[in-house]
């Protein structure tokens, strides 16, 4: 087949699925790693003949609605390359936001801590950004540990992971000071599932993702209240939100003993990231 042909055929295979433009540009990201050229390789010369191993096998997974990155294995976030696969959520471009306002509003910070890792993304760009930093890293989930433990090792990150459960004893697993804790725990209301895109309800892990709708806010709060154990005095939350619970989470962190609170908006302009500092 031509390098047109196969990737007009695996378009055609997804639209349904994913709205056309969406269908085309996986289909041709999908061609494109399978076969090792680059995408604008396989639009300048379409008529190339291609002969890609392993293809029909990546369609089929991906007609069946498992992400581009499930199905090769790994996915880009800021600037590096992240492996990730079923169980392990897939890093979002909003977190990676989350990641530049750490990197330029803790230079000062000797040790970090990055609560619900799952791939490792945001404690290995901290630790690969901040040399000087101790970075330590927790889940709960065994899927996640195992690959975030291959990506620092892969990256050269030097985080300290350690599994440990952010709604019950995270003090215990953590008796370290840290000058700030980040997270971007799971918080879209369980109410939600329904609405989402079915390769993320379907494929993605349902534990980095849901809360229950009588209190989405848990891990927020949990995390504020272990905080005022583990921070040093003055010391930082940085939280990646879910748009709607903005104004719930800023008043439950002035509860908590929390001031300096600032929202701020994400690329598409939507409340997105929480940062706060114990009085
Ligand atoms: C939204 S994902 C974020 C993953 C990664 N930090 C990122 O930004 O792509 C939330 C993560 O929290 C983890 N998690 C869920 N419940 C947890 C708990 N009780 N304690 C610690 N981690 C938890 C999940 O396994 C998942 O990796």
């Amino acid at each position: 087949m031509t390098r047109r042909g196969s990737i007009d055929a695996l378009a055609a295979r997804l639209t349904g699925l994913y709205d056309a433009r969406e269908a085309r540009s996986i289909a041709l990201a999908a061609v494109a790693e399978l076969s090792g050229l680059s995408p604008s390789a396989l639009l300048t010369d379409p008529e190339a003949e291609l002969a890609v191993e392993g293809l029909e096998e990546a369609a089929a997974r991906l007609a069946a609605g498992e992400p581009l990155q499930y199905v090769v294995g790994h996915t880009e976030f800021y600037g590096r390359r992240f492996a990730v696969r079923e169980g392990v959520l897939i890093p979002r471009p909003e977190t990676e936001e989350l990641v530049d306002a750490i990197l330029h509003g803790e230079r000062e910070a000797r040790r970090l801590l990055d609560v619900g890792t799952g791939s490792g993304c945001i404690a290995a760009s901290l630790a690969l950004g901040m040399p000087g930093t101790e970075v330590f890293a927790a889940d709960i989930s065994d899927d996640a540990l195992t690959v975030a433990a291959e990506n620092f090792q892969q990256l050269g990150a030097a985080v300290t992971l350690r599994k440990a459960d952010a709604l019950n004893g995270l003090e215990e697993a953590f008796p370290e000071r840290f000058d700030a804790i980040v997270s971007n725990p799971p918080y879209v209301p369980e109410s939600d599932r329904a609405a989402m895109h079915p390769n993320v309800r379907d494929h993605e892990p349902g534990l980095a993702l849901f809360v229950p709708d009588d209190d989405a806010i848990r891990f927020y709060r949990a995390i504020a209240r272990a905080g005022r154990q583990m921070l040093t005095p003055g010391g930082r939350l940085w939280f990646e939100i879910y748009e709607r619970a903005a104004a719930e989470i800023v008043r439950m962190l002035g509860a908590e003993g929390y001031t300096d609170t600032e929202v701020r908006e994400d690329l598409f302009g939507k409340p997105r990231m929480v940062c706060t500092r114990l009085k």
